[in-house]
């Protein structure tokens, strides 16, 4: 029976702005997305029944129908009509609810190991189309590295994006955001400070760090901090330990800092973890998924 293993990497944020409203609700955003060194791993394996079975090691997922790996999984089948049964263990190390897209990265690994299993022959492009129908963040995981994402977030243009000796910690404090509320509660009519998306990819392609970490702007940042202190409280722990620059990834609720310096990374990490359970050391990665083995 046809099985395969892959990586299911997270992202970040390096900065989001956003420009309008589409009729449906959805934002059109201009946001710096990069994929990071954090990721699940997805065992996927074909089964001698019709059924589509999830199992994970963590109890902060839905197993039925409402995982997006499930809904993944159907868009497949009946895109293609096939019928045949799939298992899926799902091996849960990104935060979930983060602002992280850990959802979206596993259907991204969903699409990328099917379309092998089943031997569909498709491109990643045709990939990233069929994936936007499951979310706005689906298309960028599928490839991942660097990008600006325009549209919805589906329309990617490839950057050269934070190098691998960048050090990134990433704070996930216990709070539960929704993604729906975050977009909901920003007023369009009341940004007063946006990211200059232009420069930040200069900055990116010199390799300029500091530049990078002192110019990023998530305009949905105002939205979550006023829900929850912790966010700034994280930020500044960060900024205190010699953080180059912190600030929250997507709708939130993590915290990230880069670092230039492994030292203050690790007591910025030891600091924080006094307080907070989900704190990770990592570094930029160009691929989002991986096949094992
Ligand atoms: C904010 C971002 C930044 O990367 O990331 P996360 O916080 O989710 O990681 C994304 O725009 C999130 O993308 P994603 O999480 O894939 O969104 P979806 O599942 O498609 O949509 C969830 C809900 O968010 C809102 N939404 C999402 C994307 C977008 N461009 N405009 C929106 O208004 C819509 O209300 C939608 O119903
Ligand atoms: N495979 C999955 N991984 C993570 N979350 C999932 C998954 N399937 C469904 N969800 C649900 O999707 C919501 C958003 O989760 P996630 O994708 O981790 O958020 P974010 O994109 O903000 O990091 C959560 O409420 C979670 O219960």
């Amino acid at each position: 029976m046809n099985s395969i293993e892959l990586k299911s990497r997270a992202k970040i944020n390096l900065s989001i702005d956003v420009l309008g409203k589409r009729q449906d609700g959805y934002h059109l955003v201009e946001m710096i997305m990069q994929t990071i060194d954090l990721s699940d791993v997805l065992r996927i394996k074909e089964s001698d029944t019709e059924d589509i079975v999830i199992k994970s090691n963590s109890g902060d997922i839905p197993l039925d129908d409402n995982n997006i790996v499930y809904k993944a999984i159907t868009l497949l089948r009946e895109k293609f009509n096939i019928n045949k049964g799939i298992e899926v263990f799902i091996e849960k190390n990104i935060p979930v609810a983060a602002g992280m897209a850990g959802g979206s990265s596993n259907a991204a690994a969903v699409l990328v190991g099917l379309n092998k299993v089943w031997d569909l022959g498709l491109s990643e492009k045709e990939l990233q189309e069929i994936g936007l129908a499951l979310g706005a963040d689906v298309p960028f995981c599928i490839s991942g590295g660097a990008a600006l994402a325009q549209g919805i977030g589906e329309e990617l243009t490839y950057i050269k994006g934070l190098s691998e000796d960048v050090i990134i910690l990433i704070c996930k404090p216990n709070l539960f955001v929704s993604t729906k509320d975050v977009y909901g509660g920003l007023d369009l009519n009341n940004i007063d400070n946006r990211p200059d998306n232009r420069y930040l990819i200069e900055c990116l392609k010199n390799k300029d760090i500091k530049a990078v970490a002192e110019n990023m702007v998530n305009v949905l940042e105002g939205v979550t901090s006023n829900m929850h202190s912790e966010i700034s409280e994280i930020e500044k722990m960060m900024i205190d330990n010699n953080a180059l620059g912190a600030m929250m990834s997507g709708s939130g609720p993590t915290v990230f800092g880069l670092f230039n310096n492994k030292e203050d990374a690790l007591n910025a990490k030891k600091e924080l973890m006094k307080k907070y359970e989900q704190v990770y050391l990592v570094n930029s990665s160009e691929r989002g998924i991986e096949v094992n083995g």
